[in-house]
């Protein structure tokens, strides 16, 4: 792996503060360039602070784009919904046009239809033909203690598909939707949010390039990346964390 560009932060705080300016940085850059800012969100709990801190964002709401990298199989209203997290947390609060985000959608008795469904959506949006990948502005991303990112989990199918835009992830035998390695590789920024002490042993293999690529997921993400990590995660894997 390239040498990866990374932040270590002291603590969950510092590294929201941080992301939060960072999103709004790319939100003024691709809107000041092209009248627009797309941005796919991350599920999990790292990065709802982040959500919750941009309710009080002074930013042309107007121009944001919002989609989701991936989602468990669940209603909106259900806790697990990446989607419903972002709503309580933050989309709730302020005045995206509503057509202007879009949750996976997951009512579909078969998860491959609601994947081709969200794989519509995006060319739709994006304006794109089959064989071309949107270039989204900012993908934010978690990864796993098991180095997954998005619902690509280690030893998985998902981990091989080259020529979709969504496909359907496995977590456990429960069906997730996903963002691909080469959509989300195609993002002009990549932004990974990494927390905790139980992230490192991950970290290590993806920083330092070892280990089988598909047991660490992550890994396969190869775009332009940047790692904001917390003192906890960073410990014993980034020199002088
Ligand atoms: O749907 C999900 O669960 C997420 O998209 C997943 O990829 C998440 O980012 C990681 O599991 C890290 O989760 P934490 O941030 O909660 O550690």
């Amino acid at each position: 792996m390239a040498t990866p560009n990374i932040r270590v932060f002291p603590d969950l705080a510092a590294l929201t503060a941080a992301a939060k300016q960072f999103v709004l940085e790319q939100a003024t850059g691709a809107i000041a360039q092209g009248g627009q800012f797309t941005l796919a969100l991350a599920g999990g709990n790292t990065p709802k602070p982040l959500y919750e801190s941009l309710v009080s964002a002074d930013t042309p709401w107007s121009q944001w784009h919002i989609f989701w990298g991936d989602e468990r199989y669940v209603p909106l209203d259900h806790p697990d919904s990446n989607a419903g997290m972002a709503f309580q947390a933050w989309l709730n609060h302020v005045p995206i046009p509503k057509n202007q985000i879009h949750p996976m959608p997951t009512a579909d008795a078969d998860p491959q239809t609601a994947a081709d469904r969200y794989e519509q959506t995006l060319r739709q949006t994006f304006g794109i033909r089959e064989g071309e990948f949107p270039r989204f502005d900012l993908i934010l991303l978690g990864m796993g203690p098991d180095g997954h990112t998005a619902s690509l989990f280690p030893h998985t199918a998902a981990l091989t598909v080259g020529d979709r835009l969504i496909t359907v992830g496995n977590k456990d035998g429960q069906a997730r939707l996903t963002f691909t390695v080469p959509l989300i590789n195609h993002a002009r920024q990549i932004l990974f949010l990494v927390t905790g002490a139980n992230k490192q042993t991950a970290l290590r293999h993806i920083f330092g390039g070892t280990g089988d690529p598909h047991l660490y997921p992550a890994r396969l993400i190869t775009g332009n990346a940047l790692w904001f990590l917390d003192q906890a995660a960073a410990e014993g894997v980034v020199q002088n964390a």
